[in-house]
């Protein structure tokens, strides 16, 4: 099924970059941010919940035939396998959303974002990195939620993810959290829904 996503009066915004880059941390705070007025999407996962992770909250957890079942039903915006799990955009929330004018953030990885850049020309999209590969790793360590198989894989991934920076429209490097945190409010704040003074 196709949409047509180039009337909506809402903005879709969205961000990406390699596991660990921060976009949780800073998201969750910029959200928070005077005069920012967006939504996160809430994903579809087939990865088991972590503690503290609440079913509808911080992901719709499925299993992986309901998961796939939902893709091929044509119910998600963009869908991808992410270090063994399946993650999706709901269509529907987000299409709805953006009917009535908000901002809806997704947070989603590489292979999601090229597929919404394709989908959706109209998104705004953001790439949070990190310094160097070196501090990165530090970070997926110092997370200490992954093992060192993982950790290693992730390092892989990012790499090869970073190969698609120059698509995105901004790159915030997220060297000191509280200016990274900054630009992404300044970024959100300016995604205002789109008026009639929009490029053609
Ligand atoms: N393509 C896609 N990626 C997603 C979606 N939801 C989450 N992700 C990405 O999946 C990756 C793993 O997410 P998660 O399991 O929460 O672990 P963590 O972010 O590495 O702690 C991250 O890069 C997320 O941005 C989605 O709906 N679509
Ligand atoms: N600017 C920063 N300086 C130091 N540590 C950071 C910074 N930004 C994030 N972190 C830490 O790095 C880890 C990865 O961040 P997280 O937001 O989980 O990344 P992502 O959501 O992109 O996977 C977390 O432990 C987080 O607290």
């Amino acid at each position: 099924m196709t949409h047509d996503w180039t009337d909506l009066p809402g903005r879709l915004v969205v961000v990406s970059g390699p596991s660990g880059s921060g976009k949780s941390t800073i998201l969750r705070r910029a959200l928070e941010y005077p005069g920012v007025s967006a939504r996160l999407s809430i994903s579809a996962t087939s990865r088991a919940p972590r503690p503290g992770e609440e079913q509808g909250r911080h992901y719709h957890f499925v299993s992986r035939e309901e998961f796939e079942a939902a893709r091929d039903r044509g119910e998600f915006l963009e869908w991808a396998e992410v270090h063994g799990n399946l993650y999706g955009t709901p269509i529907g929330p987000v299409m709805r959303a953006l009917e009535r004018g908000e901002c809806v953030v997704l947070e989603i990885d590489v292979q999601g974002a090229l597929q919404i850049i394709h989908a959706v020309p109209s998104a705004d999209t953001i790439f949070i990195t990190v310094p160097s590969l070196e501090v990165l790793e530090a970070r997926l360590r110092g997370r200490g939620t992954e093992s060192e198989a993982v950790v290693r894989r992730r390092l892989e991934n990012a790499r090869r993810e970073l190969e698609s920076i120059g698509l995105y429209a901004h790159v915030i490097v997220n060297d000191d959290l509280d200016r990274a945190v900054a630009e992404m409010a300044a970024l959100l704040a300016g995604a205002e829904p789109r008026g009639d003074d929009r490029d053609a």
